[in-house]
């Protein structure tokens, strides 16, 4: 058992200046201490007037240069480790909104250099299981979302979720052992760090498509990341099991602070509760005499409950923005952090038994126990012999027979029902033969010896434990043979792999970066519909494809877009700040593939390099015992001949090379492997961001429309007063396509399209003429301004008929009559 304090780091976000409130001393003699200094004027609300000076004592402290890295190596490393050794470990970032936790956790979104904790410790994993062949390990992982009291598995792939809601909702129940289970939550079994990483991508991109800009849940809402790991001997019975949860907390900015109000602030009072909660678990635990540990208030606590107080090597992050206007939130952190360093938590080394195996095990002892005890009671067994036992038994008589040695025997121990079988086979194959009568006489003397001989050495209780323990022994070679055998399908599938990666990267350098981001253009033609919203009320907004290797694949189906769609969407993405990110991550990837493909040819080279120079060295070799025999040369093998030695020098080093090329080769797969999926994930994100701007836009020019369109005519061409005019509805309503009521007044693509065909004109340019016909249809240039004035129109927020002319003319028009309308002010 191991005793430890749960272990506190802190980190500290860059900022662009350098902030003169806070010091770090990393001479502290029990790790490094934090200081804020408060300047009197902001000591208004939370902070004390009175006092100045706030320090705080951590194990380390990260200041803003601090690298992932560093993070990584010091905080993250050696509670993997303990993992590794079997005891359960947690890291959880606390602090407020945008202080850091979910970069220090999984990372940040766009360079591959910024990867977090969580890929971080995957690939460390996974490496050390490589390195360690003694042992085999297994892993399982789980996400895990905790939202306003409720559950989500994030790694559901079925669902195709637009919503947190649509996520599979996990439900906490405990045994009578107390333990905590989670119901619902998938544990997905991972072979490689490939597959972890696929899970994490894909846990994240279920958060970010669930999130609404009214629903930042990802602020308001806990997330665990949990590698579950199994690891035992080869054949042995006795196995491993430890858990290493990876937190990230929601923000802990106090409600008073956040300025939000109505639905946000109940929200935001949900996910206080339970930090509160959490706060409150974290006091008693600090208070040594206090007997009830307030576990069960919160979701978080129950699932945490090992990781706080109880079997596990905990470390907190506490994340802190030290800009002034943060100052009281990181003081407030940082207060948090001193409370929890209080607690003591008692690691345990997890080991049990595994049921499979004992079963096996104690089912060949039931086995040789009968078998003993019969033997010494006398006492025989009635059941018939199989016939798979007929047959061996036919088979030992037969090879009894044949065999020439005359001591030889014929094993039967003392099942009664063998030895009589065996007589009678003796019998029957003796008759059988054709020198029957003498031959009879002499194998029945012969038999009648061995059998007599038998059953004294049967009765002889060393010799038949003996025979039980070398029979145990053959089973347990036999299970742990079949086990290797697992253990070299899977290698052998894993090389496989590699080998069509390296193929892959090798000949199709373009195609990796391509299909990692089928750029904007490509995101519009090949994906199709990018209409997320109105697909995923369909529930098939984001489908996840699961190949066998747990890859995920990104895929929006649906028709193709609308050419004034298609415009919309370049305009968007031209002026979206991701779309550099995106750019700069493709040209990376690019070039990333290109030296992978270079590291490839260069392995080739490697492999040829030695195939000759292994060729060259058999030629000397052969020479040399030509010439040895020829000339009689006995000592002539002994001797040491330079080139020989020069050429075993050369494979070695060449050998020396081809390693660390593969090593680099490695290194960059995982690489090339993360950038394609921040890459998908960022293309996932665009499409979402889109969608959002899109609904938006056609909403707001909808509803300026038939304000317009309202003033100028008591019944509005918009209005479906005809069967041929569609009902409008909402952008992504799935009721109303079906159902056009007269009610509703908001129009979908469709609906807008077919309108417009029926109409043979585009609504905005059946604007233009009435605007231009105004003063007959009442449509005056003030009303129209404030109609424009209210939506903020810009070019690519109006919808267009397809005719690449007709839009040209109608885009002009509008911007030019917006230009004059703002030259000249509001009407007054
Ligand atoms: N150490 C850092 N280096 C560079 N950028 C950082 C660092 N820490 C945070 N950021 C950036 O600051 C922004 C906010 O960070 P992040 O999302 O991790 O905050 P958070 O604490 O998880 O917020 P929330 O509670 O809303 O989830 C992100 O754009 C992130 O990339």
């Amino acid at each position: 058992m191991v005793k430890q304090t749960i272990q506190i780091f802190g980190r500290i976000k860059p900022t662009r200046k350098t902030p003169a409130v806070y010091s770090v001393d990393h001479e502290d003699p029990t790790g490094a201490s934090l200081e804020f200094v408060v300047p009197r004027d902001l000591a208004d609300g939370f902070v004390n007037n009175k006092r100045e000076s706030y320090k705080f004592r951590f194990q380390k402290v990260f200041d803003r240069t601090a690298r992932q890295e560093d993070i990584f190596e010091n905080i993250a490393k050696p509670v993997a480790d303990s993992v590794l050794s079997g005891y359960n470990g947690t890291i959880f970032a606390y602090g407020q909104t945008g202080s850091g936790k979910t970069f220090t956790i999984t990372g940040g979104a766009e360079h591959y250099r910024d990867r977090g904790i969580i890929p971080r410790t995957l690939s460390y994993l996974f490496e050390r299981f490589s390195q360690d062949s003694s042992m085999i390990y297994t892993t399982h992982i789980s996400y895990l979302e905790i939202y306003k009291e409720m559950g989500y598995d994030l790694l559901d792939s079925r669902h195709g979720a637009s919503r947190l809601e649509d996520l599979p909702k996990v439900a906490i129940m405990e045994d009578p052992e107390k333990n905590i289970h989670l119901r619902n939550l998938t544990l997905q079994l991972t072979a490689n760090e490939e597959e972890a990483l696929n899970l994490l991508f894909l846990g994240d991109t279920n958060r970010m498509i669930a999130e609404t800009p009214m629903n930042q849940a990802s602020t308001r809402s806990h997330c665990i990341f949990t590698v579950h790991l199994c690891r035992r001997e080869p054949g042995s019975a006795t196995l491993q099991r430890s858990k290493l949860h990876l937190v990230d907390l929601a923000g802990s900015d106090r409600v008073s602070k956040t300025g939000l109000n109505g639905q946000l602030l109940t929200e935001a009072k949900y996910i206080n509760l339970s930090l509160h909660y959490l706060e409150q678990v974290i006091v008693a635990l600090s208070e040594k005499k206090r007997a009830h540990i307030p576990y069960r208030n919160s979701m978080l606590t129950s699932v945490l409950r090992d990781s706080l107080g109880g079997n596990c090597m905990t470390t907190m992050i506490a994340t802190m923005a030290v800009d002034k206007g943060n100052l009281d939130e990181s003081i407030s952190t940082c207060r948090f952090a001193q409370r929890v360093a209080l607690i003591k938590n008692e690691a345990v080394l997890n080991e049990e038994l595994d049921p499979a195996l004992l079963i096996a095990r104690l089912k060949r002892e039931v086995q040789s126990l009968k078998e003993e005890l019969s033997m010494v009671t006398g006492e025989q067994r009635e059941d018939q012999l199989t016939a798979e036992e007929i047959h061996k038994l036919e088979e030992s008589v037969k090879a009894f027979l044949d065999d020439p040695d005359p001591d030889v025997t014929l094993p039967l121990g003392a099942d009664m029902r063998k030895i009589h079988l065996c007589f009678s086979l003796l019998k029957k194959m003796i008759l059988d033969r054709s020198d029957g009568g003498n031959m009879l006489r002499d194998v029945k003397e012969s038999s009648e010896v061995t059998m007599r001989r038998e059953v004294v050495q049967d009765s002889n209780h060393t010799a038949a434990a003996e025979v039980t323990k070398l029979k145990e022994m053959l089973t347990q070679r036999e299970n742990e043979i079949s086990i290797l055998v697992k253990m070299l399908k899977k290698e052998k599938k894993r090389a496989q792999d590699s080998a069509a990666l390296l193929i892959n990267i090798t000949n199709n350098q373009d195609s990796a970066s391509q299909s990692a981001l089928s750029s904007s253009t490509t995101a519009q033609t090949s994906d199709g519909d990018t209409d997320a919203e109105s697909a995923g009320h369909r529930g098939q907004a984001v489908q996840y494809l699961k190949t066998d290797s747990h890859k995920v694949h990104f895929s929006i189906p649906g028709p193709q877009l609308s050419m004034g769609k298609q415009e919309a969407f370049e305009t968007f993405i031209r002026d979206n700040e991701d779309r550099l990110t995106i750019e700069d991550n493709k040209n990376l990837l690019k070039q990333r593939s290109a030296e992978a493909r270079k590291l490839g040819e260069q392995l080739n080279e490697t492999r040829n390099t030695i195939n000759e120079l292994k060729k060259q060295l058999e030629k000397q070799r052969r020479r040399r015992a030509a010439y040895s025999v020829m000339e009689n040369h006995s000592g002539a093998e002994e001797e040491v001949n330079p080139v020989e030695e020069n050429l075993l020098k050369d494979i070695e080093q060449e050998k020396k090379a081809y390693k660390s090329t593969i090593g680099h080769l490695k290194a960059l797969r995982t690489e090339i492997e993360h950038m394609q999926l921040l890459l998908g994930r960022a293309k996932v994100k665009l499409q979402r961001d889109f969608q959002r701007w899109w609904s938006q836009e056609v909403s707001s020019v909808q509803e300026a429309e038939s304000e317009a369109a309202a003033r100028c005519h008591p019944v509005s061409t918009l209005q479906p007063s005809s069967p041929h005019t569609p009902g409008f509805r909402t952008v992504g309503d799935p009721e109303g396509g079906s159902d056009p009521s007269p009610d509703s007044f908001t129009a979908s693509d469709q609906d807008l399209r077919d309108f417009r065909d029926s109409k043979r004109v585009h609504p905005v340019s059946a604007w233009h003429e009435k605007s231009l016909d105004g003063q007959m249809t009442g449509f005056t240039p003030s009303s129209e301004w404030r109609a424009l004035s209210a939506t903020k129109l810009s070019s690519s927020s109006i919808p267009l008929t397809g005719d690449h002319q007709a839009d040209a003319d109608i885009l002009a028009f509008v911007r030019a009559r917006q230009n004059l309308l703002d030259r000249a002010g509001p009407p007054q």
